[in-house]
């Protein structure tokens, strides 16, 4: 080819005439020759490092974020510093060393958050105690890390406007849209990300996580508030069925004390607004959250009608593993009886100082029984936590002083299933009544269950909006399952979506663009 190329140069003859009987002498010919075929194996040669296949316990949602790399380790260091991530409790990649084995691979950067090394989980270790384990490694070391674009990107969305919608709404179902086509759909819980509140009726928004999914039409909130106002004079004169609600008698759970039981804190409405009015629950503001070994993990609160079997379900999670869960000790002023022990059983405490912890709300909920008083105390919830354990609890949705950046709680609703369902599972279940009835102990009758129904149903209408996840408990096994699941989730879980109110209390929060959105709490 490059005979040819000479050839075709007619205008300098002579230094091309010489040039080419230069390269048609052999020796320099083979030589030019296997010049040219060593340019072309460098060229070709692919020097890009080759990262090692994916493990195959490697969690599917985590493929994007996380890669797998392997350097040589010689006796010289790797050249790279770590440190704590002061924010999320990450280890995270501090400074490559220019020349040293990390830089060379071009494959670790700074801001890499460190997942693995060699197996080894990095979570809850300290500094000290990785830099240790790299310094005995020898040879090939494996890293697991999440790329520091993808953690940027991540902390990026907290600069978005995400929001959980406490509504379905469903455009079909709409015929006031613009457009129905135009419209995006979703249901109560679904995260959305709000491109766009310039038009006060229409907000823009699309469904987290689907990155390509186009945006699209939602009611903003000021129209689905207008909308339940409109609404909502034939929701009160709705004709009550139930001759009381259940949800009352099962207020106070402690000793199913029930029909003296009474709040601990104001009932103030959770769906109050930032300047105290009710509003119909619309969106939240929420923001991506990681829980750090060293937080407190959230509490978990367990809401349902009297006899759909919250207690069960919170037993059967307890004796799973009471290693995880734990549950509180009741406060009491009552005597203590003999087979009884303080502060496993019950905190038996006088009555001056039961009364003295009403005054400063130290009960979640507390009631009188037989003269006798029993609560439940944040100070038990806070042993829980403290200890590292999952806090189990159990009470009305009305109460709402757990309800806070404190205990961020994980709130899940027990459904009973239908009627049919009922009759044939709760066959040979017992039902502990109120103290009036005459069978306190009693398998359960029609009008139980008709009641458990109905109660439910007024329940999921009020309450419902701050629900994170909903089980219909017919199966016991299954529904055992499905907490069991939801709950580890939740614990393990990297991201969690929780209220920015739990974030970022400061009134500076509320003058965000989304100032308006209602508050959880
Ligand atoms: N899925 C189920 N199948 C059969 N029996 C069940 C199921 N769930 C609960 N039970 C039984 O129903 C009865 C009532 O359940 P449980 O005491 O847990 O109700 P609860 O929601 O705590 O009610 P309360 O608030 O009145 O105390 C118990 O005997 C329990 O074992």
């Amino acid at each position: 080819m490059l005979m040819a190329e000479l050839e075709a140069h007619p205008d300098q003859e002579e230094d091309y005439r010489f040039l080419h009987s230069m390269l048609r002498e052999k020796k320099i010919h083979l030589l030019f020759k296997s010049l040219l075929s060593v340019h072309d194996a460098v060229a070709h040669r692919d020097y890009e490092p080759t990262l090692l296949p994916v493990p195959d316990d490697f969690v599917a949602d985590e493929e994007d974020s996380v890669k797998i790399v392997s350097l040589v380790k010689t006796e010289e260091p790797l050249g790279a510093t770590i440190k704590r991530d002061e924010s999320t409790g990450a280890i995270v990649i501090a400074r490559i060393m220019k020349g040293g084995a990390a830089d060379k691979s071009g494959l670790i950067h700074e801001g890499d958050e460190l997942k693995e090394v060699n197996g080894v989980s990095m979570e809850c270790r300290k500094p000290k105690e990785i830099l240790s384990l790299l310094a005995r490694s020898k040879g090939e070391v494996t890293f697991k890390i999440i790329p520091a674009f993808y953690r940027e990107e991540v902390s990026s969305q907290k600069k978005k406007l995400f929001v959980r919608a406490l509504f379905d709404y469903n455009p079909e179902e709409d015929p006031t849209v613009p457009c129905k086509e135009a419209a995006v759909g979703f249901r109560r819980g679904d995260v959305l990300q709000i491109v766009s509140l310039e038009d006060e009726t229409w907000w823009q928004a699309r469904h987290h996580g689907d990155g390509q999914s186009r945006a699209g039409l939602i009611p903003s909130q000021q129209l689905h508030e207008r909308r339940v106002a409109l609404q909502r004079p034939r929701a009160l004169f709705k004709p009550r069925t139930s001759k009381a609600p259940a949800g009352l008698r099962r207020s106070f759970r402690l000793g199913r004390k029930g029909s003296v039981a009474r709040e601990a804190v104001r009932s103030r409405r959770w769906s109050a607004g930032v300047h105290g009015s009710i509003r119909p629950p619309t969106y939240v503001e929420v923001i991506p959250y990681h829980r750090t070994p060293t937080d407190k993990h959230r509490l978990v609160v367990l809401v349902g009608p009297s006899g759909v079997g919250v207690s069960e379900l919170k037993k059967r999670l307890l004796i799973s593993d009471p290693d995880r869960y734990a549950v509180t000790v009741p406060y009491t002023t009552r005597e203590r009886r003999q087979q009884e022990t303080d502060a496993v059983d019950y905190h038996f405490v006088p009555l001056h100082k039961f009364e003295e912890g009403i005054l400063h709300h130290r009960f979640i909920e507390y009631g009188r029984y037989k003269g006798h008083y029993y609560g439940s105390s944040l100070d038990s919830v806070n042993r829980v936590l403290a200890d590292g354990k999952v806090c189990l609890l159990d009470m009305h949705p009305s109460v709402c002083c757990v309800y806070t950046a404190e205990y961020r709680p994980f709130v899940v609703f027990l459904k009973p299933p239908r009627i049919e369902e009922l009759r044939l599972t709760r066959r040979r279940a017992k039902f502990i009544c109120e103290e009036e009835d005459k069978n306190p102990v009693r398998t359960f009758t029609e009008e139980d269950f008709e009641e458990m129904i109905d109660t439910c149903e007024s329940m999921e209408r009020e309450y419902g909006y701050m629900f994170d996840k909903v089980l219909v408990n017919g199966d016991i096994a299954v529904a055992f399952r499905e907490l069991k699941s939801a709950v580890l989730r939740m614990t393990e879980a990297e991201v969690q979506w929780i209220p920015m109110e739990w974030v970022c209390p400061s009134p500076a929060t509320a003058r965000r663009s989304c100032s308006h959105l209602t508050g959880w709490i």
